[in-house]
């Protein structure tokens, strides 16, 4: 089977995918772990590829289990599946070296912001086709927010206007995603965050709850409770 979605798509999506999720306890690599019966990286395929601009999408799974994703995923959508690293950046510079010629946009999206609906991805692959050169979807901040020093103790409040939660997916004209991974040093937590060491500059466009990465049990129950209401 070729592993083209849309043949006239523009968007090749990376799928970092290999992390063991300690944060979730114990149990399977985060991706594969079950939410309503089908694992984490089965929900968010199935909604990138259901973005009509996505020509490829490339998982980086964990190294053991390849040839398992592979199997997984194939009812699924046509993907490209290759061994991910220790740290996302290298998880996500071994999807990058394995996408196809042809895509001018590369959208890099959590397998564990497992809900994120296929509109986030058209509307990151949109702003970056109208010109931005990156572009990452936010929310606002809604919490307070203090610094604390030593002893947990309150340095002060932190002035939370300018801040923005950051989503994925992050969406980079493909030119610029190449050049800040091979002008990577050490890890950072995303791909904006390289870019941003390039000078180059980061757009944000509104983010979606549904967005949310399944970091702890919480989010995995809440994760639940938002697929039973949707039906
Ligand atoms: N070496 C790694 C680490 C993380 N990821 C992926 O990057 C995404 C965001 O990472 P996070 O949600 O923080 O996942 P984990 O690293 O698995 O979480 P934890 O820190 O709790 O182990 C996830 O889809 C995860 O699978 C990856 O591909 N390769
Ligand atoms: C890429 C990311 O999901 C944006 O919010 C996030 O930075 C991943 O970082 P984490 O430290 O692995 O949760």
């Amino acid at each position: 089977m070729t592993a083209q979605l849309n043949p006239r798509g523009d968007v090749a999506v990376l799928v970092p995918a290999a992390g063991a999720g300690v944060r979730l306890g114990p149990g399977r690599p985060k991706a594969l772990r079950l939410l309503a019966g089908e694992p984490l990286l089965v929900h968010a395929v199935r909604r990138l590829a259901a973005a009509p601009s996505v020509h490829t999408i490339v998982v980086a799974a964990p190294a053991s289990e390849v040839t398992a994703v592979r199997e997984l995923l194939a009812p699924v959508a046509p993907v490209i599946v290759v061994p991910g690293g220790a740290e996302r950046q290298a998880s996500v510079a071994a999807a990058l070296a394995a996408v196809p010629d042809g895509p001018t946009i590369v959208l890099v999206h959590d397998a564990a912001r497992a809900l994120t609906p296929p509109e986030l991805v058209e509307s990151v692959a949109a702003a970056v086709r109208d010109g931005c050169a990156a572009v990452i979807p936010v929310l606002p901040v809604v919490d307070t927010i203090k610094e604390v020093g030593a002893g947990e103790v309150v340095l002060g409040t932190v002035d939370r206007s300018a801040l923005r939660a950051v989503q994925t997916p992050q969406g980079f004209r493909r030119a610029v995603l190449t050049a800040a991974h091979a002008a990577a040093g050490d890890p950072l937590t995303d791909d904006a965050g390289l870019v941003e060491k390039q000078g180059v500059p980061v757009s944000c466009v509104p983010g979606s709850e549904y967005a949310l990465k399944i970091t702890r049990p919480f989010d995995l129950a809440l994760a639940e409770h938002l697929l039973t209401a949707a039906g």
